[in-house]
């Protein structure tokens, strides 16, 4: 099938390139055209593992991008892998959705025969009926439910394992209102059903599957939370919360993933679904107070580090080095990074700040640009007062006799990685 995607950074390019290796013609739009040139020079405009080998293979053949609008007049489907991000108050900003569906309507107007359009972006519920079908049946002069239909299919990929997570998926989530709209997706899904081993289709109305989107990402930051209330209240008793959190994740009706407690949840996702999720709640009248706590709980971690950090010492004037910079492991990503409210404490408590992330470094330093970066774990530590861990890269849990080297050995650990030892002032946050 003939398939275009607006918008080519995290989704639309890892969709785009599974799209072409699950055997569609996929083009790519984009405003940028630095994304553009690179996506048909064969490069991938992001950083997944995975993803360079599948842009390379397929591009200019199978993939192609473009800044024009008018190359969706030769496919059959548009996905919207626009950005959503928060504005101040959290909710949703649809900045990019209402000028990209008024583009496509423009677009679409010279269209003679049907077309589908699928928001991939996540989206409150009704964001698809209210504001992406108005506005294209506005620009283009059609009416939605016939020469076009809208529907939704919300992303489930994480970063870091993009491309597998497209290709191996839980679930398809497939929202829409007409026969139509379901064939066309069944068409287009069905080679990757086949190929990933026929995993459940769950066919929907659009607000649910929006909603679906949303409960989704809600449901695992407010697992982490729990996990992390959890193990607060097993500190307070000195009891080991990874004891308490393995045993409980055995149970087959809890789970054993997402129960990672520590310095908590981080990302260009969960921080801004929540809050989006809860801004629209309120907006209907509807105080969402669980999933509140849940970020509450989230946004209390980085403050319950710190204090005990000052329960030895006030930080002022003190070196204290921040290991990992990044939201999670694997990624040069730093937005949500919990790291990012220690440093911007430890600035406030007049401490002197160096970070440290074997990927991350040059992203934070745009961020903060007037503290010191090391190039190693191990010169972080040199003549440091403390260290905190914030991100759980594998190589901390590798740090021993670099330790050795800090001025004051005080080692707080947000993610539980680095092994204890005699001679290190070593506390778990959790
Ligand atoms: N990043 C992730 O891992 C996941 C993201 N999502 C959701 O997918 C959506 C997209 O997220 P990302 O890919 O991370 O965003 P992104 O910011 O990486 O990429 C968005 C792209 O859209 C382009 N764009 C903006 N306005 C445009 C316009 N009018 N016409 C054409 N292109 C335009 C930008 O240049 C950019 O390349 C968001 O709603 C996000 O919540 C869902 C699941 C996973
Ligand atoms: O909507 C999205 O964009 C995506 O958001 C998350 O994916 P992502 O943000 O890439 O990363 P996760 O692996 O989910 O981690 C999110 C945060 O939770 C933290 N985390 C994760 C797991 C855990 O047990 N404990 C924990 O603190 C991580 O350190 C990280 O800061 C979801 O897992 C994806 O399904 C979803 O598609």
């Amino acid at each position: 099938m003939k398939l275009s995607i607006i918008g080519s950074g995290y989704v639309g390019t890892t969709i785009a390139a599974c799209f072409a290796e699950l055997g569609h013609d996929v083009v790519n739009v984009d405003i940028d055209e630095d994304i553009v040139a690179a996506l048909n020079d064969g490069r991938s405009p992001i950083h997944e593992p995975g993803l360079d080998e599948l842009v390379a293979e397929h591009a200019g053949d199978r993939l192609r991008a473009t800044t024009d609008y008018e190359e969706i007049l030769d496919t059959d489907a548009t996905f919207l892998a626009l950005p959503t991000p928060a504005t101040d108050d959290g909710s949703i900003d649809l900045g990019a959705v209402k000028a990209a569906s008024t583009s496509l309507g423009e677009t679409l107007a010279a269209k003679d025969d049907y077309h589908l359009v699928v928001t991939k972006s996540t989206v409150v519920p009704t964001t698809t009926e209210e504001v992406v079908g108005p506005r294209i049946a506005a620009a283009s002069g059609k009416t939605v439910g016939e020469e076009f239909d809208i529907a939704m299919n919300p992303e489930f990929q994480r970063e870091g394992t993009a491309v597998e997570d497209f290709l191996a998926p839980d679930k398809i989530v497939l929202g829409a209102h007409t026969d139509r709209a379901y064939d066309l997706l069944d068409d287009i899904f069905a080679p990757l059903v086949e190929r990933a081993d026929e995993p459940p289709v769950v066919k929907t109305g659009i607000r649910e599957a929006e909603m679906i989107k949303y409960a989704n990402n809600a449901f695992l930051a407010a697992k982490i939370s729990l996990a992390n209330d959890l193990a607060n209240i097993c500190k307070e008793f000195g009891v080991d919360s990874a004891e308490v959190l393995d045993a409980i994740g055995l149970d087959s009706r809890i789970g054993s993933a997402f129960l990672g407690a520590g310095l908590g949840w981080g990302g260009s996702c969960f921080p801004k679904d929540t809050a989006a999720i809860i801004a629209a709640a309120r907006g209907r009248g509807y105080e969402p107070r669980l999933l509140q706590a849940a970020v509450d709980v989230n946004d209390g971690q980085p403050e319950r580090m710190l204090d005990l950090l000052r329960e030895r010492f006030d930080p002022e004037g003190k070196r204290v080095a921040v290991l990992g910079l990044s939201f999670k492991p694997g990624t040069d990503d730093i937005r949500g990074s919990r790291s990012i409210p220690l440093v911007e404490a430890l600035l406030d408590a007049g401490a002197d700040v160096v970070g440290y992330d074997p990927v991350a470094t040059e992203n934070m330093r745009e961020l903060f640009p007037d503290i010191d970066y090391a190039d190693s774990a191990a010169a972080a530590l040199v003549d440091a007062d403390a260290a905190l861990v914030a991100t759980d890269w594998d190589e901390f849990a590798a740090l021993d006799e670099q330790f050795d080297e800090m001025r004051e050995p005080v080692v707080i650990d947000g993610r539980r990685i680095v092994t204890r030892r005699d001679g290190i002032d070593y506390e778990s946050l959790v």
